[in-house]
């Protein structure tokens, strides 16, 4: 069964078609990478996945139900989304911040007990955020502001978790440690749906790739099936360099942990 799933899902924004009629399917212990070009809608479908943008059109259903009959509390332990350029509205420190990741488990005024502390502490040294926690979050960089928003997207321990081009601001090192990161936490059972547009990345880590152009679903299934040549031509007009040869060594990860 899928955890997700969509049928024919269309959305309409400022009297243009958006998403044109996409299907998906997103499995246990499975990481999508979803691709394509600037405006191909990719953002879109992520919000549409997280119940921030109701569909014009089509279905959606988790775990085989309704997805608009969960609650949003529901919606809330169940899934987590990590938005593009993701921010907080008023100075608070990172621990605090990392730990309203929680606050979906948590009935109304109850604190955070030792079983939440200990993981909000596991996923900041995951994070590589430990040193960060009294800082104020808006005195951090673009690249570990991504990680504290990650770290709260993780300590809610969601089944399923969307994240919007998640290593965007981040040097090699973190790039690879946060792909290790989500990679682990498949691995433990939850799905993740990953926007990314380093295609050596989506190559490497993703179980399944998506490449949406124009709103439409322009291929999907292994990255070996869907980042060909012919798929690159027609979704971003690019074709492999003569010096490189084959589109195989254009997708080889060229950097792991020293
Ligand atoms: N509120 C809106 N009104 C009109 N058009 C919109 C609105 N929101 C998004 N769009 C348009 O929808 C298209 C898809 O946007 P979306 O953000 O989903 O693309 P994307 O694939 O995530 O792009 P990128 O790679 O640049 O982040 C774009 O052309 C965008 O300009």
């Amino acid at each position: 069964m899928n955890r997700l799933q969509g049928s024919q899902l269309v959305v309409s924004l400022g009297g243009a078609a958006i998403l044109k009629g996409v299907d998906f399917k997103l499995n246990a212990g499975e990481m999508l990478g979803l691709v394509g070009p600037n405006g191909a809608g990719k953002t879109t479908l992520l919000r549409v996945l997280a119940g921030l943008q109701k569909p014009d059109g089509g279905n959606l259903l988790w775990n085989a139900g309704d997805y608009f009959s969960l609650t949003a509390r529901e919606r809330a332990r169940r899934l987590s989304y990590l938005a593009q350029s993701g921010t907080a509205h008023w100075p608070m420190s990172v621990e605090r911040l990392v730990a309203l990741g929680r606050l979906p488990h948590l009935s109304d005024w109850q604190k955070p007990g030792e079983t939440d502390e200990a993981l909000i502490e596991q996923v900041m040294e995951e994070t590589d955020l430990s040193d960060f926690n009294t800082r104020q979050f808006n005195t951090l960089s673009g690249g570990e502001r991504s990680r504290v928003l990650l770290a709260r997207a993780l300590v809610a321990e969601p089944e399923v978790l969307l994240a919007d081009e998640p290593v965007a601001a981040l040097d090699l090192a973190h790039q690879i440690e946060v792909m290790s990161l989500l990679q682990r936490y498949c691995e433990r059972g939850g799905s993740a749906v990953v926007v990314l547009h380093d295609l050596r990345l989506a190559a490497h880590y993703c179980h399944r790739i998506m490449l949406l152009v124009d709103g439409k679903t322009l291929a999907e299934g292994s990255p070996e099936a869907v980042l060909t040549e012919q798929h690159m031509r027609t979704a971003f007009g690019v074709q492999v360099s003569p010096e490189v040869g084959a589109i195989r060594d254009t997708l080889k990860l060229p950097w792991v942990r020293a």
